[in-house]
């Protein structure tokens, strides 16, 4: 790859734009250089977190509670029974699983269910329980016994819609009198109809039509609102007028409900213009540190010397689990074909996959089907492997300037303090620039994080000190990696 060669940061562009671009130049065949995108969309992104999640997030931060009327008390609730649910209903919740009810649900729970009905605004991150909380919410609120739409839920896209609405019919497996139906694009219904179904799931196009133009709901008659992840929503053209459109239909004791992972100025504008009056729930990711991980780099003079370094690490890796990241996927695409030629099992994620086909490998990665997972920064949101104990840098984290990426850097390879899992990243630095961004890097955590976290050049030194995975094997590292040094 060339030595100029950029990546964009996939958090800063998270944070502002519409889609998540890994953007590089490489030199075409006549020549002239050619910008290549890596794109995933923040909607796929959320899909993917969702097909290869199997349990909660733990987390261990407070949720903060900012109630409308803060002279009333505040609920809580620790168990499922206290929220005095319908018996088929509770019998639904236990079938799924669910013990006890999650951090965000211990008061978004008690909120959604009060009367008269409240409105919320609720923030957390991915995988803490807002879907189920607000199926929940749905499930309860509605009378089977009236056969028109009561509860509008609307999502980004339609894949979305069809997991939100598959967790209604598990959680309302018991509540058989409870219909569903889904607000999405080629879902045709005949003129005039009205709909009998008490839910109504679906994209906001779709959904605006059916209140508006084809007035197969009555927005009038809606009870509940519910706007699920706002922050992919605003990102997607049109989705967020079409949100507001919907939400002037309905009446003003119709209770509206806000969910999101993340919480920027935009989305919280957002949020306010669709929910009046709420009350607001969020819970604040726990901070990711280097604390338990030990650094090194690695110097090499290109890239098919960084192969050969990594081709001698290669047994330690497997040791445990590692990923392997490169800045573009032509770069992770090239070096899982070399390692695959060397005879070494690997998987990749490639920003070509669908989303189903990326869950997959994430899936049997997971598994411990394969030891090595090589992929661009892009493609590895929504990896939380507890056993990737080892991070490969094969391409350090640069933003858009070709400055060090220092919050792409610790995604990579940070750990949240609680769980404290030790953990070993290699960087390659294969130019004084790369050089340079290493030590960019190591600076910018001492000064952050208030102390020094270095980033060693030999593993020997601190080779005793290393009670690293207890399955490591430091030598063949050492031996290994000299021969790559200058
Ligand atoms: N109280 C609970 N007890 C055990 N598991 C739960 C509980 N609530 C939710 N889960 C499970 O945790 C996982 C994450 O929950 P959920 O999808 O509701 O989170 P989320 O915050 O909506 O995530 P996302 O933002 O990705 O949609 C799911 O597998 C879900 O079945």
């Amino acid at each position: 790859m060339s030595k100029d060669s950029w990546a964009l940061a996939v958090d800063v562009q998270e944070a502002n734009a519409v889609e998540v671009r890994n953007v590089f130049w490489e030199n075409s065949e006549n020549g002239g250089r050619r910008r290549q995108a890596d794109k995933v969309d923040l909607a796929e992104q959320s899909l993917l977190n969702k097909l290869i999640r199997r349990s909660l997030v733990r987390n261990r931060n407070q949720v903060e509670v900012l109630q409308r009327d803060p002279t009333s008390p505040l609920y809580s609730v620790k168990t499922f029974e206290e929220l005095r649910l319908k018996p088929e209903l509770l019998k639904g919740v236990y079938n799924m699983g669910f013990n006890r009810p999650s951090r965000i649900q211990e008061n978004a729970l008690p909120l959604m269910l009060a009367q008269p009905p409240q409105n919320l605004i609720a923030q957390s991150q991915s995988g803490t329980g807002k879907t189920a909380a607000f199926s929940l919410a749905i499930l309860s609120h509605v009378n089977p016994a009236n056969k028109w739409t009561q509860c509008l839920c609307i999502a980004p896209t339609y894949e979305l819609a069809l997991q939100i609405g598959q967790v209604i019919e598990q959680m309302g497996k018991f509540c058989p009198d409870v219909k569903l139906a889904y607000g999405i694009r080629g879902n045709r219904l005949n003129r005039g109809v009205k709909l009998q179904e008490q839910i109504v799931i679906g994209t906001p196009g779709t959904v605006l039509d059916w209140c508006t133009k084809y007035k197969f709901i009555d927005p009038k008659k809606i009870t509940m609102f519910v706007l699920d992840e706002a922050d992919v929503m605003i990102a997607t053209q049109g989705h967020r007028d079409q949100s507001i459109r919907i939400q002037r239909q309905l009446t003003k004791d119709c209770q509206m409900l806000l969910f999101s992972a993340t919480f920027e100025e935009s989305v919280w504008r957002f949020a306010e213009q669709v929910v009046p009056e709420p009350n607001i729930i969020r819970l604040k990711r726990e901070e990711e540190t280097l604390d338990t991980i030990k650094q090194f780099y690695v110097e090499c003079r290109e890239k098919e010397d960084k192969f050969t370094a990594l081709c001698n690490l290669y047994g330690s890796l497997t040791i445990a689990q590692a990923v392997i990241f490169c800045h573009t996927r032509k770069m992770a695409a090239w070096l899982t074909a070399h390692l695959t030629t060397e005879g070494h099992q690997v998987a990749m994620l490639s920003g070509e996959m669908t989303v189903e086909q990326r869950a997959a490998v994430i899936e049997r990665f997971r598994n411990g089907k394969e030891k090595v997972l090589v992929t661009t920064n892009v493609c590895s949101r929504g990896i939380d492997v507890e056993q990737v104990s080892l991070v490969v840098n094969f391409d350090l984290p640069v933003d858009l300037d070709g400055n060090a990426d220092n919050d792409t850097y610790l995604h990579r390879i940070g750990r949240t303090g609680r769980f404290g899992r030790r953990g070993f990243a290699v960087n390659m630095v294969d130019s004084t620039h790369s050089m340079d961004i290493i030590k960019q890097i190591e600076m910018h955590f001492t000064k952050c994080f208030g102390m020094h976290h270095p980033i060693k050049k030999q593993l020997d030194p601190i080779k005793k000190q290393l009670d690293l995975l207890p399955k490591f094997d430091l030598s063949s590292f050492k031996d290994l990696l000299f021969p790559c040094f200058h």
